[in-house]
């Protein structure tokens, strides 16, 4: 491959792509290290004379030799022998040999060591090792690099008194000492990236992002959309009829909704509420006033039961009020489908539910004012919102509401959402009992089983998760099968449904309907129950190889019991021996229910692109900041955004032309 689209792969286009490629970790060639010091572990260079070497022949060849100088003795071994190698390395001859040493059977020894000529001078810096690809080497990069070093304009886009203001370093010189650092520096405060050249580089990519964010932001300001103020009749018809009152938290997110839908420009925020703290009312809320105000809106989910049950609710709610939703879904026959497309074009439809993938690809609309997302950053913060917008979309955009279950840490949302307005759902409604956990080692099933009778000759209903097998669909289905069979023979009075993604949609809404109205006790699931689902009767779930689950998926998992007031249970299976991971991760569901706590957790394990579910994206997200250490750097790169878009605006273009010319993928339409 032309080693162009090598450098391509890595993102590497311009000067300045190349010259703030930096390395992943460096290795210290400045000085030899005297054989007596070879430690285990140790990455060093050692210069000696070849004491011996011999081909040994066992199941394969290998060459053996042994390095001396005057502190001691190291092997060298190599199993791949090359002709003329062992001629190379006869007795007596001096060479240097470089790599990690490691305790082999008869001593320290390094396993295919790099070597040199003896005598050459020595390097007086450390040796960058940068991120590279297949097929493309470590000289040529470093080459490349260097070559941009001389080309890049390396003038530093902070204005002094920014630089004074936060006590940063200088761009170039830091650039300058990362690409090539003295021996004298310490390669700790290298590695830990705690180094005040690290520092500025850190400080200049979080803040390359948040100028990116603001960017974005400024953007939809200066996009019109109409004004949903409302008159409050549907609004105030909705909350009368309702069973309940809102908490607190849901009639501020409400209010907060409300001001920003009654404005010129569309809003873009987004709904973060923990498991069961009622997103589903702000929502109808929501829907409520931009319908008053005559305008549509669309209701979308990604995953059939999710919509449905968005559907159901809505309808519940909104129905007896003269607004029926529309239900738009893969399995609605034809002509019903037909009739509520024409429905949405010709706007005789206010409401619209349905998946993701049908609102954005087929509907029209005749005035849409109002999109609500569910959990779509599960499926990618690039995700762009592709709707067909008639009337007067040419004119206006339409708001957007967004609503997530998996509470994003503070720096997380202060990294990647900065372009959106956040409301938080931090009270959970009045009654609800935390859910207690359990963690059952897998070989006291019974104990469980027998625990489940008890639970539905109560009168509750259980669920039980079946082991995750993410390698295979075919194999999860199989135990999705198996797992229902295995607990129809061991609880035979029980009335016990399975569901599964497989499952055609028909017979997904049978089955969720059969234990929504109690008809039956167990449902034995996959994962497809993750997220949102809702049934308040259920007062037990166990997950079955608890350990092979992540935290945020335990964690919602977990938030499908205890809906309803009531005690609940969550009982976790697992199959020791257990990792330390794993250990760590049932150990943070059994101290806490607390979803902010849980990702914090979640965070430190995993980092944010799992947490964003953009673990298939490969897209790094950050390459050189650390959400959880770096928090007082992102603080003040958010600070200095601002500051720098009021005060500096060329240094701003000029900061976000170096660090993101064409990286701007991952901000949000
Ligand atoms: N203020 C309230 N008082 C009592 N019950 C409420 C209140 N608000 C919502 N509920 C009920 O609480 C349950 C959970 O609400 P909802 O399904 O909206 O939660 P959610 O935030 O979507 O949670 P999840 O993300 O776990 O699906 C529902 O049964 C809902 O009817």
């Amino acid at each position: 491959m032309p080693q162009a689209r090598l450098f391509e792969r890595l993102g590497l286009r311009t000067a300045a792509d190349f010259a703030t490629h930096l390395p992943l970790r460096y290795e210290d060639e400045t000085r030899i290290t005297p054989i007596g010091d070879a430690r285990p572990g140790v990455h060093a260079l050692f210069e000696g004379e070849i004491a011996d070497s011999e081909i040994r022949f066992g199941p394969r060849r290998t060459l053996q030799a042994t390095l001396t100088d005057d502190s001691g003795r190291l092997g060298l071994r190599w199993l791949h022998v090359y002709p003329g190698q062992q001629a190379r390395l006869h007795a007596g001859r001096r060479i240097r040999a470089r790599g990690e040493v490691r305790a082999g059977f008869h001593g320290l020894e390094i396993v295919h060591p790099l070597v040199t000529e003896p005598d050459k001078p020595l390097p007086d810096t450390l040796t960058p090792v940068y991120p590279t690809t297949q097929g493309l080497s470590q000289s040529a990069l470093r080459k490349a690099i260097a070559r941009s070093l001389d080309e890049a304009d390396l003038g530093d886009t902070l204005p002094s008194a920014v630089r004074e203001a936060y006590g940063l370093a200088d761009f170039e010189p830091s650039l300058r000492l990362l690409h090539n650092p003295g021996p004298d520096i310490s390669l700790d405060s290298l590695a830990r990236h705690s180094h005040p050249a690290w520092r500025r580089i850190k400080f200049d990519e979080l803040l390359a992002q948040q100028l990116a964010l603001a960017d974005a932001r400024a953007a939809r300001r200066a996009q019109s959309a109409r004004s949903l103020r409302g008159d409050g009749g549907l609004t105030g018809r909705l909350l009368a009829g309702l069973p309940f009152a809102p908490t607190g938290a849901q009639s501020r997110a409400a209010a907060q909704i409300g001001e920003d839908l009654a404005r010129t420009h569309p809003m873009h925020r987004l709904l973060q509420g923990d498991v069961g703290s009622g997103k589903t009312l702000v929502a109808a809320l929501a829907a409520a006033q931009a319908i008053e105000a005559g305008a549509q809106v669309a209701v979308m989910a990604p995953t059939e039961i999710l919509a449905e049950q968005l559907w159901r609710k809505l309808s519940d709610w909104l129905g007896p009020l003269g607004v029926a939703p529309v239900w738009l879904a893969g399995g609605l026959p034809a002509a019903e489908r037909r009739q509520a497309l024409r429905a949405m074009a010709s706007g005789e439809a206010r409401l619209a539910v349905g998946t993701q993938a049908l609102i954005q690809d087929k509907v029209e609309f005749e005035s849409l004012g109002l999109v609500i997302s569910d959990e779509q950053h599960r499926f990618g913060v690039g995700q762009r919102l592709a709707l067909n917008l008639k009337g007067d979309r040419a004119r206006f955009r339409p708001h957007q509401l967004s609503m997530s279950a998996t509470p994003i840490p503070r720096t997380l949302a202060m990294a990647f959402f900065a372009d959106m307005d956040v409301s938080v759902l931090d009270e959970l409604p009045p009654g609800r009992v935390p859910v207690r956990t359990r963690l059952f080692d897998d070989r006291r099933r019974d104990e469980v089983l027998a625990r489940v009778g008890e639970v539905v000759r109560a009168g509750r209903q259980a669920y039980w998760v079946c082991p995750l097998v993410e390698e295979s669909e075919a194999l999860q289905l199989q135990t999705a099968v198996d797992t229902h069979e295995l607990l129809c023979a061991a609880l035979p009075d029980l009335r016990i449904g399975l569901m599964h993604g497989r499952l055609p949609a028909r017979e997904k809404s049978a089955v969720m309907d059969a234990f929504r109205a109690g008809d039956t006790d167990l449902l034995v699931a996959t994962t497809v129950i993750e997220v949102g689902v809702d049934v308040p009767n259920a007062g037990l779930m166990v997950i079955e190889h608890a350990e092979r689950f992540g935290l945020a998926q335990l964690h919602q998992l977990r938030g499908r019991v205890g809906r309803g007031g009531g005690e609940a249970t969550c009982v976790l299976l697992y199959q020791p021996p257990l990792s330390a991971i794993a250990r760590e991760r049932l150990r943070a569901m059994y101290e806490t229910t607390d979803g902010f706590e849980i990702a914090r957790r979640d965070l430190a394990q995993r980092g944010p692109g799992e947490l964003l579910g953009l673990r298939q994206s490969g897209q790094a997200l950050l390459r050189f900041a650390d959400l959880d250490s770096d928090e007082d750097l992102l603080e003040q790169a958010r600070e200095a955004a601002a500051w720098l878009s009021a005060e500096f605006p060329e240094h701003a273009r000029a900061h976000r032309q170096r660090w993101m010319a064409g990286a701007d993928q991952y901000l949000r339409s």
